[in-house]
């Protein structure tokens, strides 16, 4: 079955304040959307809404297919040497990809015997993208997926993504920095409407 996400009609609040309202969009397979707004507007919650990890304060999330989740906190276990503590999650993931082609991916296949704790931040967010490419899911959640990117690493997640979509996967994307994503929606958060 091909994967798709659809919002309709969801709102949410965070803290008592209503952060969106009535929000719908419908991703199908090989279908991007980027989420842009200013600081502190909820793009963060939309892609914990999308992740099931916040409920809707009203409306209705239709999932099909598994989640990969990435947020500031790459998940990745410090101490472990990066590859293996890519394989760690790949374990529990369903239908993992081989780990080697997610750290070439990334460029980060010199750095598979290093420890988590000790890439820099950039590095450790391209480990970050290579869990969540590797784990086999259709459905990529980002968030902030080009902090501490250099143009480089950039160019290699919009070419990760470009590439996930082109196999029927579905990236949505939340970010303030300038990411190419050929023919993706965009969600504005905060704008009139
Ligand atoms: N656990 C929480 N309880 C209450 N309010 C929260 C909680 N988490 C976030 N908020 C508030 O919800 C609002 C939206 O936060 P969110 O992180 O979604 O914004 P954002 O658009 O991603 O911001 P940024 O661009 O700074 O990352 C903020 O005002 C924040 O203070």
């Amino acid at each position: 079955m091909s994967a798709a996400l659809a919002f309709d009609a969801v709102s949410c609040a965070r803290g008592g304040r209503m952060l969106f309202a009535d929000l719908s969009f419908a991703l199908r397979a090989g279908a991007a959307a980027v989420v842009v707004g200013a600081n502190g507007i909820g793009k963060s919650s939309l892609v914990r809404v999308a992740a099931g990890l916040l409920p809707p304060a009203a409306g209705t999330v239709a999932i099909t297919g598994n989640r990969a989740l990435l947020t500031e906190d790459n998940a990745l276990d410090p101490e472990l040497p990066l590859a293996r503590a890519l394989g760690f999650w790949a374990a529990i993931d369903g239908r993992p990809l081989p780990i080697a082609a997610a750290l070439a991916a990334f460029d980060l296949t010199a750095l598979a015997p290093v420890p988590v704790r000790l890439l820099s931040t950039g590095q450790r967010k391209r480990a970050g993208l290579a869990r969540v490419a590797a784990s086999g899911a259709p459905i990529w959640l980002l968030d902030e997926p080009a902090n501490g990117l250099d143009q480089r690493a950039t160019t290699l997640l919009e070419a990760a993504i470009a590439q996930h979509r082109a196999a029927g996967g579905i990236a949505l994307v939340a970010t303030h920095l300038p990411l190419a994503l050929p023919g993706a929606h965009r969600i504005v958060l905060g704008a009139a409407a």
